[in-house]
């Protein structure tokens, strides 16, 4: 037995493995380098749009009239869209996970899709980095993170708890995570809709007055042989292009956080991370806050503030919003949004929801973007999107990604 540690812990568990094999549709669990939480249940559910402003405030009123120990969910790319946020019946804690499972999983892999559709197809996606690349030339904007999406239908309903058993197998790092996104599911009869990925990125989280983001930004497919592996990762630390595209995003994290805080340790040179697919460009920007008792300073308010970073959208912020707006062929939903916890105290973990999929009966809808600078190839671009695309796709059963 180990002790787990969490807000609202009770108790012991057995070990984080078993909190993860726990994971069933129409629960939220969320598994990552500090600490593994499942929540079952529904007590309130809050599904305002971010946008109408307040949310933490509305957040920390429902938590004192519910008497809940948290707020679990996840918050769509798109502030006009509806939150899902809840107010869980049951919250269990458990450590970290530490490595990927061996021996038998949980059912079968999921079979290969009868249907994959590309949205948009990827010559289109080309052109929508080369029109990018001239709003940049003509100094509109600085970078833009630009999406492309897939549609994949299988013959049956998916199960997501093989494709979350999947990823979890895929990949022994970062933030393992399904999201029931349907609380009515069962009351209402409505079809169970789940948000559920492996994301290497923290958005935000927060401890007592201690504050801590870790943007990403930056991107090289990981090779096969452990040389040619380890000289990708040196080469991507030193490119003038990816260091870049990452600095955009540490400067507007550190802007993001500076007025809450009274002290902000923001590192002048980034360093490498890697998933099991990929390398990425990494930044641990630490803080402490002024007023911690201000829900704005929550770990929820601090994420709204710093969402959407260029991680996933751009800079100047507004600008790379509406280029994304007017050539995505697609809404992005949760992708690109942040999904974690918060207690009463403003304590959390938000983390940015990527390498994921919506999950709803027959369907799943996947989407993956790469950050748009000067420099930027229309080709390398398509490639790392099918890179990150990859992580929830193996979940999927969708053999390679060659779309
Ligand atoms: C937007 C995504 O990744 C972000 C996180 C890490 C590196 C990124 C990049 O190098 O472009 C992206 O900013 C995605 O996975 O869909």
């Amino acid at each position: 037995m180990s002790p787990a540690s969490g807000p609202g812990l009770v108790g012991t568990v057995p070990d984080d493995d078993t909190l993860i094999s726990d994971y069933r549709p129409g629960t939220t669990l969320l598994a990552g380098p500090c600490r593994t939480v499942l929540t079952e249940g529904t007590r309130a559910v809050l599904t305002d749009p971010a946008g109408d402003g307040g949310l933490p405030a509305r957040v920390h009123a429902l938590l004192r009239a519910q008497d809940g120990p948290l707020i679990v969910g996840a918050v769509p790319f798109e502030d006009s869209e509806r939150t899902m946020l809840r107010v869980p019946e049951h919250v269990r804690w458990a450590p970290a996970r530490t490595a990927a499972p061996t021996g038998a999983g949980r059912g079968a892999p999921m079979p290969a899709p009868a249907r994959v559709r590309a949205l948009p197809k990827p010559a289109r996606y080309r052109a929508m980095v080369r029109d990018a690349l001239a709003a940049i030339d003509g100094g509109a904007i600085d970078k833009v993170v630009l999406a492309r999406s897939l549609a994949v239908e299988y013959d049956d309903d998916i199960d997501p708890v093989r494709v979350l058993d999947a990823l979890h197998r895929g990949d022994p790092t970062g933030y393992l995570f399904a999201v029931d996104l349907e609380p009515d599911a069962d009351t209402a009869g409505l079809a169970p809709r789940t948000l559920a990925g492996a994301s290497p990125e923290l958005l935000v989280s927060r401890d007592g007055d201690r504050v801590t983001a870790n943007p990403l930004a930056g991107t090289a497919p990981r090779h096969p042989d452990p040389d040619t592996d380890a000289q990708v990762a040196r080469t991507l630390l030193v490119s003038p292009k990816d260091r870049h595209e990452h600095a955009l995003v540490v400067d507007a994290v550190a802007r993001a956080l500076e007025p809450f805080c009274s002290h902000l340790d923001v590192p002048a040179e980034p360093e490498l991370t890697s998933t099991s697919r990929l390398w990425h460009l990494s930044t641990h920007v630490t803080g402490t806050l002024a007023d911690p008792d201000d829900p704005e300073s929550s770990a929820l308010g601090l994420g709204l503030a710093l969402h959407p970073t260029p991680a996933v959208c751009g800079a100047p912020r507004a600008a790379a919003h509406d280029l994304i707006s007017r050539i995505e062929p697609t809404a992005r939903g949760f992708y690109a949004g942040l999904l974690g916890w918060g207690d009463l105290d403003g304590n959390g973990e938000w983390v940015v929801a990527l390498r994921c999929g919506e999950l709803a009966g027959k369907r799943a809808r996947v989407h993956a973007g790469a950050g748009i600078v000067a420099g930027s190839s229309p080709d390398a671009e398509l490639a790392e999107t099918r890179a990150k695309l990859g992580t929830i796709l193996a979940a999927l059963g969708v053999d390679g990604v060659d779309r």
